[in-house]
């Protein structure tokens, strides 16, 4: 192996995953995110579109300022005040990188409504001043794959001559295929002068399905940067997925004979809070990191893995930071043991999060017989999310349901103020939220209202999670508890408490204000 095949891994979840209707992430969710992908090793971090919103800007900022290892990179549009925006955020990095790119094909083309000659004006324009701002540039022909060929090469020489250092192809609407993918580097490679300086980075949406496969065959053709997020997070069908990518070049090192800088073991951990803080759960036969990943149900797979696990899988749990430990979590176990399972789970705690988790672990074990890895997963997110000094907490919660009909007795403290509440609806869930809307009117949609069993059985806890809109802004809650109800309810005032932060953020009225002495 040869320093021609390291391929660098851009991740951009915090960017282009983070566009994903609903997976807004709050600032502090953006920084451990970004650290977490530090301590993996991920070559380049897109931190985010620092012209986009005064939040991004902060986060941008403040990941440039604490990163270690990863160069920060910051998208732009083509246009001088969102590159020297970027790059006010991003200036603090050890390595600041700034991203810019414009929608080349004919269909883009006509967004900003210029034509050929003017849009290659504008590339050399801003290519030049993002150049004269940083020694690390690259640019994107966004759509590239549905881009004139002709065209596409004179504006990436052009960008290459203006300073570009990397030079994005994205694939943005997921629209090529593998052979084509490869076609389109290699044409670039032998068309475009200069094209031998600079690294060519693909960027592959999933809308077919073929992004991982589409990057990998990106890669082949001289490709030497891959753009993707964890758990393949993205709009629409998602991103190109790190774990996918990354997985796949070591465990087919044979025939894919390139090397990345990721420590692959943190990537179980990095999945696990990234579904988290987005809220989008990953599916349970995701490849690499879905709950079915390494599980064996059918007699023939479990007898050939008991004789030798090769026979049914090819790579192994502990690769990925899967662990294989057999401490089994119950009533009886104690700190030393919570703390251990905690650390092969891939959280760091320490002793006050500790004991809390510690008191939550102890009263799921009074109620449910067998505590599995799953719960207590579910009990560190569910505390990492419902921290007892959010604006809105649920104190008590009283629900009748059956045939006669459905009403809930709610108490919430608002404010530092309690607040009690009966309140009906069409079934028990429906008159909970009515409740908490009568506690605290509001006028946020709900979008999403979706509830997965964390494990088998009737005492499974249920891990609820909510999405709601109010004017623009998305917010997710999620909270988990064997009592359905009591989850549905907290995961709501979850989304609650985050839109009051959100509102505050964007001043969105007085009242917001007052509110952020209580909201952290
Ligand atoms: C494929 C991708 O992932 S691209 C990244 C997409 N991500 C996002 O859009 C998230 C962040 N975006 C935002 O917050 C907002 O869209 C902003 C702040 C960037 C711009 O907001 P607004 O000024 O209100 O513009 P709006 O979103 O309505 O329209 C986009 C404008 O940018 C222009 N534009 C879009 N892309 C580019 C580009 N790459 N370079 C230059 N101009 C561009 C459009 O032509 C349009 O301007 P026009 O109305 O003068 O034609
Ligand atoms: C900004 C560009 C790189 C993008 O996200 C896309 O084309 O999908």
């Amino acid at each position: 192996m040869t320093d021609q095949n390291r391929v660098y891994i851009f991740d951009t979840t915090l960017r282009d995953g983070e566009q994903s209707p609903g997976a807004t992430m709050s600032h502090a969710e953006k920084l451990e995110i970004a650290q977490m992908l530090d301590e993996m090793h991920v070559d380049i971090i897109e931190a985010g579109f620092p012209i986009a919103s005064e939040g991004d800007f902060a986060a941008v900022s403040e990941i440039a300022r604490q990163s270690k290892n990863s160069v920060i990179c910051g998208l732009a549009r083509a246009q001088i005040p969102d590159i020297d925006r970027c790059w006010e955020a991003i200036k603090h990095a050890k390595q600041p990188r700034i991203h810019t790119f414009i929608g080349t094909s004919p269909l883009h083309r006509a967004i900003p409504n210029l034509d050929m000659d003017q849009m290659a004006e504008r590339i050399e324009q801003t290519v030049t001043h993002a150049r004269n701002l940083c020694d690390n540039v690259q640019w994107s022909p966004m759509d590239a794959t549905r881009t004139e060929h002709d065209y596409l090469c004179r504006v990436v020489e052009i960008a290459i001559k203006c300073g570009a250092t990397t030079i994005n192809i994205p694939d943005t609407v997921g629209y090529t295929a593998p052979r084509e993918s490869a076609d389109l580097i290699r044409m670039l490679l032998e068309r475009v002068p200069g094209a031998d300086k600079i690294i060519f980075a693909t960027h592959c949406h999933n809308d077919l399905g073929m992004a991982t496969a589409n990057s990998l065959a990106a890669v082949e053709a001289g490709a030497r940067q891959i753009e993707c997020t964890i758990n393949g997070l993205g709009e629409r069908a998602g991103n190109t997925a790190l774990e996918e990518v990354v997985m796949a070049m070591r465990v087919r090192n044979d025939i894919m004979p390139f090397s990345t800088g990721i420590d692959t073991t943190k990537i179980m951990g990095l999945s696990r809070r990234v579904a988290q803080v987005s809220g989008f759960a990953v599916q349970f036969n995701k490849a690499i990191v879905g709950k079915n990943a390494f599980l064996h149900e059918s007699g023939i797979h479990q007898d050939g893995v008991l004789k030798n696990v090769e026979t049914f899988e090819i790579m192994k749990p502990a690769d990925i930071g899967l662990n294989e430990n057999n401490i089994a979590m119950g009533k009886h176990s104690g700190r030393a043991a919570l703390r251990a399972k905690l650390a092969d789970l891939g959280y760091e705690v320490g002793d006050n999060q500790l004991k809390d988790i510690f008191v939550r672990f102890k009263d799921l074990a009074d109620r449910k017989k067998e505590v599995f890895d799953e719960d207590i997963i579910a009990l560190v997110q569910d505390a990492a999310a419902n921290t007892g000094d959010d604006y809105l907490q649920v104190k008590h919660l009283r629900v009748v349901c059956g045939s006669d009909g459905q009403s809930a007795d709610l108490t919430m403290i608002v404010g530092g103020e309690e607040k009690t509440v009966h309140s009906t609806g069409d079934g028990p869930v429906d008159a909970c939220f009515n409740a908490v809307r009568e506690i605290f009117p509001h006028e946020a949609e709900l979008q999403l209202y979706q509830v997965h069993a964390v494990t088998e059985g009737t005492d499974a806890q249920a891990t609820v999670s909510v999405r709601m809109q109010e004017e623009g802004r998305i917010v997710t809650g999620q909270s988990a508890d064997t009592d359905t109800i009591l989850a549905s309810v907290k995961a709501y005032v979850g989304a609650l408490n985050r839109l009051i932060v959100r509102r505050e953020k964007t001043g969105k009225d007085s009242d917001a204000k007052q509110i952020s002495m209580y909201s952290h």
